[in-house]
């Protein structure tokens, strides 16, 4: 029996939602493009996109929104929840505890027996998680600084209303446009760790809202969507470009990794990277005029050409975390909202898979190759040396 550490390579399921051409560095949700869905679709849209397999018709569209904004509200008692967490939690570690507690308000335990209201469950529940995410993450934003959480809107989009929720004020359009595409562009990746870990507890048939509770710890790491926050520490670590090589060579020495470098599915650049910096160079000089890039963008370019001097033979490339943060940066986001933001636009992916096992589901359990001892002998406390 031959162990695949990581089961790098070895395929877990079989999936019609994305596809991944890690060579050539392409990504496709359902057949599109990412780069188009990024130019022409809304947040709203691809997700609708990623659950049923198709793009909506007008009426879907305007049927699902509607009800994603009708759904943004949390209850009173989950605002209770939040507020006896220390102030001092990270944004991933509430989002992972609050997911968890709306099972208490949407209890299932029976949803895959069949019938119609199995159904109409799993929609409910798929919009209800979807629509709360974002209303999370802005209401703790106000309330880990010690202010009251702003209520959500329903005159406004997803990405317009997150934005009016974090900053308090109308939303810019070009800003929830700019949002917009990078909520699309982070709402799906194949059989990523968290969509992995959604599909292994999904497979149990737990409450989906403990498997989106456990897909939230799962990206929360910095191996996976907790390196876009460790990108942005490390580029203001270095601080000049001139400081990037020697820094690189360091941790390179150190056997430390590069924050948002490297992907065990791409071998070339990450596609949504080459989106993220393109996105990110027109918002720094729309913001300081043509060619007036800030330190952390200019340092990250230059990271980005020394990694691929000193790592490109082992295929290792800025990944979709490499350049995120700087738009969330220059954005106005406090770094701490960085991998929530990830949460909230993959929450659309995670449901879009578990809806995907529920419909052939066998549970998760793989075997091991045992490395421990043979048979022993219970010695007695007393006796023991
Ligand atoms: C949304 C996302 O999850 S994207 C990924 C976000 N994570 C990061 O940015 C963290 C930094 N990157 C990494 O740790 C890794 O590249 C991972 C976890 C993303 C992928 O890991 P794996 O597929 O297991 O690749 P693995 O670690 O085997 O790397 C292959 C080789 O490239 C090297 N390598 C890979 N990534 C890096 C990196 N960021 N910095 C330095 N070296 C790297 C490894 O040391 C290894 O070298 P070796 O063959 O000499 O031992
Ligand atoms: O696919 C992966 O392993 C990680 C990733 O880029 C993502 O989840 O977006």
């Amino acid at each position: 029996m031959q162990y695949i550490p990581g089961l790098a390579g070895v395929p877990a399921t079989e999936s019609k939602i994305s596809y991944i051409d890690g060579q050539q560095g392409l990504l496709t949700y359902r057949g599109f493009d990412i780069q188009e869905l990024a130019e022409h679709s809304t947040f709203e849209e691809t997700t609708l996109l990623l659950l049923f397999g198709h793009l909506p018709t007008a009426d879907e569209l305007t049927t699902f929104d509607k009800l994603l904004r009708e759904n943004r509200r949390v209850k009173y008692n989950i605002r209770e929840i939040m507020k006896n967490l220390p102030t001092t939690t990270h944004p991933m570690h509430m989002l992972q505890v609050v997911v968890a507690s709306l099972a208490s308000f949407y209890p299932s335990t029976e949803y895959m027996k069949g019938g119609s209201e199995n159904q109409d469950y799993i929609n409910d529940v798929t919009v209800k998680i979807i629509a709360h995410m974002g209303t999370l993450v802005a209401n703790w934003e106000h309330m880990r600084n010690g202010f009251d959480p702003i209520e959500p809107r329903k005159d406004l989009n997803y990405a317009e209303n997150f934005l009016y929720m974090v900053t308090g004020e109308e939303p810019d359009k070009d800003w929830a446009r700019l949002l917009d595409a990078i909520l699309i562009l982070h709402a799906e990746h194949t059989i990523n760790a968290s969509t992995f870990t959604t599909m292994v507890t999904g497979s149990t048939l737990a409450n989906p809202c403990s498997v989106i509770s456990s897909a939230i710890a799962s990206l929360s790491g910095p191996l996976h969507g907790g390196a876009n926050q460790k990108v942005i520490e490390m580029l203001d670590e270095i601080g000049t470009p001139e400081k990037a090589r020697p820094y690189i060579e360091q941790r390179l020495a150190d056997k430390k990794v590069i924050w948002g470098m490297g992907h065990r599915e791409y071998k070339t650049k990450d596609p949504r990277a080459t989106i993220l910096q393109k996105l990110s160079m027109e918002l720094l000089e729309k913001k300081s005029g043509a060619g007036e890039l800030s330190a952390a963008f200019e340092t990250a370019m230059e990271v980005e050409r020394v990694c691929e001097e000193l790592l490109g033979h082992k295929g290792v490339y800025p990944n979709v975390d490499f350049y995120s943060g700087i738009l969330y940066k220059e954005m106005g986001f406090d770094p701490g909202l960085f991998t929530p933001i990830f949460a909230v636009a993959r929450s659309a992916g995670w449901m879009a898979h578990w809806r995907e096992q529920l419909q052939n589901n066998k549970i998760f359990r793989p075997t091991q190759v045992y490395t421990g001892s043979g048979k022993a002998c219970y010695i007695p406390l007393a006796e023991r040396e």
